[in-house]
């Protein structure tokens, strides 16, 4: 939906879709998780994919239930669940207040049709319609729905009367049975599937207690009796009766154990519905007698026999067939049960008589072995459709009340879904016709509801402009010509027609409709009839002979002639009892076609239907297996269709199908008055102020409409602005229409709003990303400032710590450097002179000294490395002031030159080689070891190093020319 609106919007909003779809969503899925919702209408915005994932939730939840607007749909929880269904909760949903107040279920559909039968408004009569497709649970639905009146319409006063109404609840229940028994058969999708249709009408008196009630069955599947498609099986009754029976049963109905007939497929397949005392039971309730009910059984049994009589291909024209040779026993057999002269069954079956002339002189012509063949299906078929509607009549009888005891009713239909196979043929059209004609019915009584709720919201209804299906339906019946009207007029002409020529004349005939298809590619003649629920084909082959539905007049001749006491009523010889089938003169076709009989039939029970107040209940099956837990999307939608609930989606679609109340919109919407604060209120709908002028609000109203009317007034603008490219008319009209208490609206403009809105986010949200940024901008420079500040600090702090750090330690090494040098000084002047008595002058001793001496001392030998190193610098000093500087650093006296003799190195080299003092005195020979360490060591020549005070006393050869 969305995307639509990404026409118009920017790029932005484009990208953030996912997200936005989302958000929209859950804003108008509301809270309420989906399968707590317990009407599909109230998702929003009503689509398949909603609807779906609704009933998918709901289904998983066990809540097989939901309301759909004005129908229940009811999901097949291929489960026993008996809680659903308990005596006591029937109670309970007629007890309650407001039954639609609880949770949906059939008996809330029940008790609705109940109470408006009870309120006595015009229609008082009520019909419930319950359809789906074969399996979906619509003859359990009925059933369930006939319980629920037996209990709730059954409180008489008196006892006596309480007894009269047990019993007639009891025979109305105990019709379900028998009919299912006689007309339903287990096929591929329902092991227990009603092959017709039937309508129940349950009588009320004036008191609303039911008095009885009347069947009318439609369209039997009688051809099943005498042709089951693989893996299908025969009408229940077969199987109840060749399983159920006593021995002397056996014995009278020729029906031996494990006997085969061929009419009698798959018989190892066991059900619950086989079970023959249930159908006996109930026969018995009805009023049919243990003789008649043997009766019933022995013609079904020579039904079976009938259907072993096969017939050898003749291979001259003018002789009849010969019978096979097991067939021989089983005419025999067959002629004793139908009570029928064995030679006059097989001629019937084998020579079709022919009356011609003025005369009308009989011809006897012997049939082909497939005439013969079909001649055998068509009495079988005859046989069993007049006991289906003789067995339909009883069952009237018994449980249908006098015409004056009963004022009113409650109409239970059930019909067979829309069909679409990849053959289809009469039996389709048919059924497909009902279930158009009843998507009619459903549609008018839908758009009612829908424009009852508009009412109530004070809108208009001609805004919704939806097309129903009657060109559809003038398509298959319309005057004077339809596909009906073809096929009867082909079978009135009674000519041979071929199914080439019949799609012929249909494609010309009906060429205008824009429901009729035509797939050219298609080999087998055939045309395509667009219904509401999908286009479906049918074949033209068969179609014309399917509806003159032909029952040879010696078929019927012969029945008529049998001594059996139900053939004698079934088939009677009275001429008033002129079948319908036999044609009414020679070389005229019947006049009543199975498409005549079948229309009259349908408006008959359209008639019932529009006079009275419909309630639909659309059965689903969530998938074909019959697996409880399982619900097959695919599955479950084309039965959404195919039910009519996606045409009601659509016209939901056609009006408002998004609603919003008044709350939420002003709280997702009141945005988008900063959009357009000025905007004009000219171009929107004067619905808005025509209602509100109408019909004041409600006081908590009141102050929502000044914004709503702000917001809806900024629509037009918001439309001009997305249309700019497009047509500028579109933006004149506003399909929004703003109620009482919700606003409803289209999807195009709840896009056209949830693009305004993503505008106004879009633009809010940048207006808060340049704030933040700037704001965040702001804090780091201030944060930056404020770490250099920090930063410069601490490296001060740490710089200071560390110089002092290097200025105690530049003290302590001072000191003990000072230490050690005097020390050493010390012990250098001893070791020199060797004179420890005899204290020269100005020599350093250790002796105490003068302060004044030792503080010259001290300065002497804190210089006297810096004497050396000028004395034997190369440069600036020579000879003789190398001389005077060494004498000064060693502070030899000067006064006394020639006691010391000190060589200086050559001109051009530094250094001074030598230095040598004379003895002073008396020479002594030190023995004693030097106290100085490594005194006697040569220490490595190093020219920058000074190591000791004792080098001064080697030769420095090396050193100087190193
Ligand atoms: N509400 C239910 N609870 C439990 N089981 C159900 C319910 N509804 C249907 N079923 C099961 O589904 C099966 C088919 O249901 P049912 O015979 O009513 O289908 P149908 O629509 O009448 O089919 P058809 O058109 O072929 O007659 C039933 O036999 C039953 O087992």
């Amino acid at each position: 939906m969305l995307q639509q609106v990404n026409g118009h919007s920017s790029g932005s909003v484009a990208q953030n879709l996912p997200l936005l779809r989302e958000g929209l969503q859950e804003f108008l899925g509301g809270d309420t998780p989906l399968h707590q919702l317990d009407d599909l209408t109230k998702v929003n915005p009503v689509t398949l994919e909603t609807v779906l994932r609704c009933l998918q939730a709901r289904y998983m939840a066990d809540k097989f239930y939901t309301n759909a607007g004005c129908t229940l749909v009811a999901l097949n929880p291929f489960k026993p669940v008996p809680p659903l269904y308990t005596p006591e909760l029937m109670r309970e949903y007629h007890a309650a207040s407001q039954p639609q107040k609880l949770k949906p279920h059939i008996f809330t559909v029940g008790e609705q049709s109940y109470r408006n039968v009870k309120s006595l408004i015009e229609p008082v009569n009520q019909s419930i319609v319950v359809s789906g497709e074969s399996g979906a649970g619509k003859t359990w639905t009925s059933r369930c729905l006939m319980k629920f009146y037996a209990v709730v319409a059954a409180s008489p006063a008196s006892w006596e009367s309480h007894k009269i109404a047990e019993r007639i609840e009891q025979r109305i229940l105990n019709s379900n049975p028998v009919m299912e028994a006689f007309g339903n058969a287990c096929t591929l999708r329902n092991n227990n599937s009603s092959r017709f249709g039937k309508f129940i009408q349950l009588q009320m008196n004036s008191a609303q207690q039911m008095t009885g009630a009347a069947v009318q069955t439609y369209l039997l599947e009688k051809t099943r009796v005498a042709c089951q498609a693989t893996n299908e099986r025969n009408f229940h009754i077969f199987y109840q009766i060749c399983k159920g029976a006593s021995e002397d049963e056996r014995l009278q109905w020729h029906l031996p154990e494990g006997a085969v007939f061929s009419w009698l497929p798959n018989p190892e397949k066991t059900l619950e519905e086989d079970c023959f005392e249930v159908t006996r039971e109930a026969m018995l309730h009805l009023g049919i007698d243990t003789p008649t009910q043997s009766n019933i059984f022995k013609v079904l049994a020579g039904l079976l026999h009938l259907g072993n009589i096969w017939f050898a291909d003749s291979e001259d024209e003018t002789q009849p067939c010969q019978l096979m040779e097991d067939a021989k026993c089983s005419l025999r057999t067959s002629a004793l049960l139908l009570q029928l002269q064995e030679d006059l069954l097989l001629e019937t079956l084998r020579i079709r008589t022919i009356k011609a002339g003025k005369q009308q002189q009989v011809f006897r012509k012997p049939c082909s072995q497939a005439e013969c063949d079909t001649r055998r299906d068509c009495l079988a078929k005859l046989v069993y459709a007049r006991l289906f509607d003789w067995l339909v009549s009883v069952i009237n009888s018994s449980i249908c009340a006098d015409p004056d005891t009963w004022t009113a009713f409650i109409g239970l239909l059930d019909v067979y879904g829309f069909e679409s196979f990849p053959d289809n043929s009469l039996e389709q059209l048919c059924i497909n016709y009902a279930n158009e004609k009843l998507q009619q019915h459903f549609v008018a009584h839908y758009m009612r509801a829908q424009q009852e709720e508009y009412a109530v919201e004070g809108l208009e209804w001609s805004f919704v402009n939806y097309q129903d299906n009657q060109i559809c339906l003038d398509l298959i019946e319309g005057s004077p010509i339809s596909i009906c009207s073809l096929i009867n007029e082909e079978c009135r002409l009674n000519r041979p027609s071929s199914a080439a020529q019949l799609q012929t004349r249909i494609e010309s005939a009906l060429a205008g409709s824009p429901c009729l298809g035509h797939n050219k590619l298609s080999r087998e003649p055939s045309f395509i009839v667009m219904h509401f629920a999908g286009p479906v084909r049918y074949y033209t082959a068969g179609l014309v002979e399917k509806n003159k539905d032909p029952v040879p007049p010696e078929l019927t001749g012969l029945l008529q002639q049998s001594h059996d006491p139900l053939l004698t009523v079934l088939f009677p010889t009275n001429s008033k009892e002129k079948t319908q089938e036999e044609p009414s003169g020679q070389g005229r076709a019947p006049a009543l076609t199975v498409v005549s009989k079948f229309k009259a039939s349908l408006e008959q029970l359209l008639q019932v239907l529009h006079s009275t107040t419909p309630h639909y209940i659309r059965c689903i099956k969530p998938n074909s297996q019959g697996q409880a837990q399982t619900f097959l999307r695919e599955e479950v939608l084309s039965q959404l269709e195919a039910c009519g609930l996606v045409e009601t989606i659509h016209i939901s679609a056609a009006g408002f199908p998004i609603r919003i109340s008044h709350q939420n919109f002003v709280e997702r919407y009141g945005l988008l008055r900063r959009l357009h604060p000025h905007a004009s209120s000219s171009l929107y709908c004067q619905s808005v102020t025509k209602r509100t002028s109408e019909c004041p609000p409600p006081a908590e109203e009141a102050t929502l409409q000044p914004l709503l009317q702000d917001i809806l007034h900024t629509l037009p603008a918001l439309m001009q602005t997305v249309t700019t490219h497009n047509d500028p008319a579109e933006a004149t009209t506003v399909p929004v229409h703003c109620g009482r208490t919700k606003v409803f609206m289209t999807d195009s403009v709840l896009e056209l709003l949830e693009c305004g809105r993503a505008q106004v986010l879009e633009r809010s949200a940048r207006c808060i990303q340049y704030s933040w940024r700037r704001h965040q901008h702001r804090k780091q420079e201030l944060q930056r400032q404020a770490a250099t500040l920090l930063q410069a600090a601490v490296r001060s702090w740490l710089t200071r710590k560390h110089i002092q750090r290097l200025h105690t330690a530049a003290t302590v090494i001072k000191h003990a450097w000072q230490k050690w040098r005097t020390r050493m000084a010390f012990l250098a002047s001893k070791e020199l002179d060797g004179i420890e008595e005899k204290q020269t002058p100005g020599f350093v001793s250790c002796s105490p000294q003068p302060p004044a001496q030792t503080r010259l001392l001290g300065a002497i030998t804190r210089l006297w490395p810096l004497g050396l190193v000028l004395a034997n610098s190369g440069t600036g000093m020579r000879g003789f002031q190398r001389k005077l500087v060494v004498c000064a650093c060693l502070q030899l006296p000067s006064s006394s030159p020639s006691n010391y003799n000190i060589q200086t190195a050559q001109q051009d080299q530094a250094g001074v080689t030598s230095i040598r003092a004379l003895p002073q005195g008396s020479v002594k020979f030190h023995c004693r070891k030097s106290p100085l360490q490594y005194a006697d060591t040569c220490p490595e020549p190093s020219p920058c190093t000074v190591s000791g005070f004792n080098q001064i006393l080697l030769e420095r050869h090396k050193l100087i020319h190193g």
